[in-house]
């Protein structure tokens, strides 16, 4: 029978459902949950689109083995994480993607996290604050793009694929940049994302430059960034490195929001046994010794590297592999992490609406 129960009797019944789905305690789920008349939603805090469907089939099965019959609608919202700063227009969430050492593969982490986070449903922009190694132009494939300026004082972001991105390498000669001194750096990031007119976004994945020197230190001071993940490999020197990342981030009370093992093992492509090349288990234990969640775990892949090195990002490019849905799962468990443990901002006056009508996907 349709609502045999009570309305607030079904609602904390699905409450509970939810709860058992994602293993989190009802308290958590509760606020997720509503009746909107003959109908049960469920609106997630967090980005998972591909999952909706079979979380409302999950519930829905769940109901009718109680003889309750009802539609459920499963839906998404994400909220903007409090930060001391005030908030930059039309971005809900900036989160830095930070390494302690170069090379470890943190700007394709940043840009395929980017677009697994846009099919998960949110809407993206990509920062490359990678100052004096702009790489997202070359991995978007658009070197020659430059941002149009409408009023003079504004860039447009570029568009591409369904996420909106803006770099120092569109701007200025790499050549130009590489000379910048510290504050000259920091300014130009500031700049960056304080003069584009972003569109109304869910997430602005900042590709920071690597280290832990004062240049990264004043940039995750001056930019309101809701939290930041980490990149390593799983050697002893790039954890040591990663360390000093957390250590950094902690002392300007940016959390840290995960971390993310790139290069983390080999897989054979005719037996499928791993081979774990630059060691094992680094990450896991890291993430241990901090209670941080490691995200995810990315293999040392040919085709990941072809990709980022292409101009198409694997995520895009080839959105049903494997290897897309390990970062999509990645994605998830990010934005998962951040609705659970960031307080969310009770006003959102810094969102205006889209200024240059971006058809997001
Ligand atoms: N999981 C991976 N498998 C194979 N190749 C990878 C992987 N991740 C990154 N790479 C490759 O490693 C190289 C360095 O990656 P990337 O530029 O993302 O590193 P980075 O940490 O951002 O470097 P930098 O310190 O210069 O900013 C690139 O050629 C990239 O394609």
């Amino acid at each position: 029978m349709f609502f045999s129960r009570k309305p607030d009797k079904t609602v904390e019944h699905l409450a509970g459902l939810v709860a058992k789905y994602y293993s989190l305690p009802i308290e958590e789920t509760r606020p997720w949950c509503r009746q909107d008349n003959d109908k049960l939603v469920v609106t997630l805090p967090f980005c998972a689109a591909t999952q909706h469907q079979r979380l409302r089939q999950h519930i829905e099965d769940s109901l009718q083995a109680k003889e309750i019959h009802a539609a459920v609608e499963v839906t998404q919202q994400i909220p903007s994480a409090q930060t001391k700063l005030p908030g930059v227009t039309n971005i809900r969430n900036i989160v830095a993607i930070a390494s302690g050492k170069g090379g470890v593969g943190k700007s394709t982490t940043s840009i395929n996290l980017a677009f697994a986070l846009q099919q998960e449903g949110a809407r993206v922009g990509v920062l490359d604050a990678d100052i004096y190694g702009p790489s997202i132009p070359i991995m978007l494939g658009n070197t020659s793009a430059r941002p149009a300026s409408v009023d003079g004082k504004h860039m447009q972001p570029i568009e591409v694929g369904g996420l909106v991105a803006n770099s120092i390498g569109y701007l200025v000669p790499e050549e130009d940049a590489a000379v910048w001194r510290g504050p000259m750096a920091s300014r130009a990031l500031k700049q960056l994302i304080d003069e584009t007119h972003w569109p109304v976004l869910d997430y602005l994945i900042v590709d920071m430059p690597p280290g832990t020197g004062d240049i990264q230190l004043t940039m995750a001071q001056q930019v309101p960034l809701s939290g930041a993940v980490i990149v390593t490999t799983p050697q002893d020197l790039a954890l040591a490195d990663a360390q000093k990342g957390i250590a950094m981030l902690n002392k300007v009370n940016v959390p840290v929001l995960g971390l993310i093992e790139n290069m983390s093992y080999y897989q054979c492509r005719s037996c499928g046994a791993k081979e774990y090349v630059f060691s094992h288990g680094g990450g896991t234990k890291l993430a241990e010794r901090y209670d941080l969640p490691l995200l995810g775990a990315m293999p040392l892949d040919m085709q990941i590297r072809e990709h980022a090195d292409s101009g198409a990002p694997l995520v895009s490019a080839e959105p049903d592999s494997p290897l897309a849905e390990a970062y999509r799962e990645a994605a998830r468990a990010l934005s998962m992490t951040m609705s659970l443990t960031l307080s969310a901002r009770t006003d959102e006056t810094n969102i205006k609406g889209d200024p240059i009508g971006v058809r997001f996907q």
